[in-house]
């Protein structure tokens, strides 16, 4: 159980003081919701950790890649974070959501022009570029626009971190940055320095996502300061701002013991602050741009348990009504998740299942051996928890299935922040074939 969830007298699973039974009433399943006073502690313990720091300058910026809606970015606004944005429909919506653009850092390993144009006309606070064409087409546009553009550069440091291959990042064969160690970094830190219009203020680097040591954040930082002691007196690179990614590690079950938040800043700022004593630096601004561990324990997914089927001796299938489209993690990282039976959640979960989807896919299922009531039957109602990291956000539309409304619960209120998608919906681009001359 997670943040403000209870179990009430009825039985039910509560979030945020609401019966999540009447929420599913009310909103229909499969149904996202979040716990935001879940998120604003989240948010908090992450400030609480840097202002022991009371010498550093830091920022905090939310991924939005993890959850992005108007009322997830305005809430991240509210709070005083900045915004991590990696595509032109993220940053769409950071602006739609009035979320100040100097607080938006742009990410992404392809950014199209256009996308370009987007940031520059909203002259948002940085640009991470990625590679060496980015580089270029930015100072091109930039010079031709007479506008200039804070950036910081994306440093892959050879890094790997201890997580599911599909989700590391710094390790040197990865899409992303400009490579340490065989000499891109030093080659794109140069011509971005020799730019007119690109403020180099500092360097990224992200490692990872899900982790749960220290390790490979004190090994990257070290890493790119075993470089920025020679940029500094070779090129005269001052770095103003240390961005480390985000990456922080949450519990999806109870064999997940993720560090306390502090523990991640502490180790990240003391290694910075020892590297730039030991190589007489001042010490840079430190950004970090957590995402999961935001928002991922303080959303819950229910669904409407439907059809089931028992094979002796091998296992027991039970379907929800929502699936792979609303949360592909299993099916992609095969990432584990724990459930409730919600509208009984006082009786004892002593029967093993498997809770598939209903997509047409046999790797469509959502938790192989999930803990439900011996009663468990058709029309109950099953609580995925902790989804509320990449679930939404990666939500597809396979086998036409509409994608889920979200509702944001807290002291007894529940807000619709995403209205449930109608099969209308599903067709509003379509173009019949009809409209073609070339019909017969
Ligand atoms: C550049 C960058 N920053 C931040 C994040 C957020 O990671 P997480 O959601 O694990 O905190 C990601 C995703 O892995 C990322 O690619
Ligand atoms: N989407 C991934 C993490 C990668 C995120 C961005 N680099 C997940 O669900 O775990």
């Amino acid at each position: 159980m997670y943040g403000t969830q209870t179990i009430g007298k009825d039985g039910h699973l509560y979030i945020g003081g609401i019966d999540t039974v009447r929420l599913a009433e009310e909103f229909g399943t499969p149904l996202y919701v979040y716990d935001t006073a879940l998120m604003k502690q989240k948010i908090r313990s992450f400030k609480e950790a840097f202002s022991k720091h009371t010498a550093l300058s830091w920022q905090i910026a939310y991924a939005s890649k993890a959850f992005s809606t108007l009322a997830m970015i305005q809430l991240a606004g509210d709070f005083g974070l900045s915004l991590d944005v990696v595509s032109g429909g993220e940053l769409y919506t950071a602006l739609k959501a009035g979320f100040p653009a100097e607080r938006i850092h742009f990410h992404g390993n392809n950014k199209s022009k256009d996308e370009l144009a987007m940031a520059l006309d909203a002259k948002i606070g940085a640009v991470i570029v990625d590679n060496f064409s980015e580089l270029n087409v930015l100072d091109q546009m930039c010079a031709e626009r007479g506008q200039n553009m804070e950036i910081l550069l994306r440093i892959t440091p050879g890094v790997e971190a201890h997580t599911h291959e599909f989700i590391m990042t710094g390790h040197d064969d990865t899409k992303f940055g400009f490579n340490l160690d065989n000499g891109m970094a030093e080659r794109a830190v140069l011509l971005a320095l020799r730019s007119e219009h690109l403020a180099l203020k500092g360097l990224h680097c992200h490692i990872g996502s899900q982790i749960f040591e220290t390790e490979g954040f004190v090994r990257a930082i070290r890493a790119i300061f075993s470089h920025m002691n020679v940029w500094t007196r070779k090129m005269n690179f001052h770095m103003k701002v240390l961005n480390v990614g985000g990456g922080f590690g949450i519990k999806y079950t109870g064999s997940d013991h993720p560090l306390p938040i502090g523990r991640f800043i502490d180790a990240i700022v003391d290694t910075i602050e020892d590297e730039c004593a030991r190589h007489s630096l001042s010490v840079p601004e430190v950004w970090i741009e957590p995402g999961r561990s935001i928002v991922g324990e303080a959303g819950t997914t229910l669904y409407t348990l439907g059809s089931s089927k028992d094979i002796p001796g091998i296992r027991k299938y039970i379907a929800v009504d929502g699936g792979m489209a609303d949360n592909i993690r299993p099916a992609l990282y095969q990432a584990n998740y724990e459930a409730i039976c919600a509208n009984r959640a006082n009786e004892p979960a002593d029967q093993s299942v498997t809770i598939a989807g209903k997509c047409c896919e046999t790797g469509d299922v959502l938790i192989k051996d999930a803990l439900v009531p011996e009663s468990f039957k058709s029309g109950d109602l099953l609580a995925v928890l902790c989804t509320g990291a990449y679930g939404y956000s990666m939500a597809s539309h396979y086998n036409r299935l509409p994608n889920p409304a979200v509702v944001f619960v807290e002291d007894g209120e529940a807000s619709i922040v995403v209205r449930r998608e109608t099969y209308e919906d599903l067709i509003r681009h379509d173009v019949p074939l009809k409209t073609f001359s070339s019909r017969e």
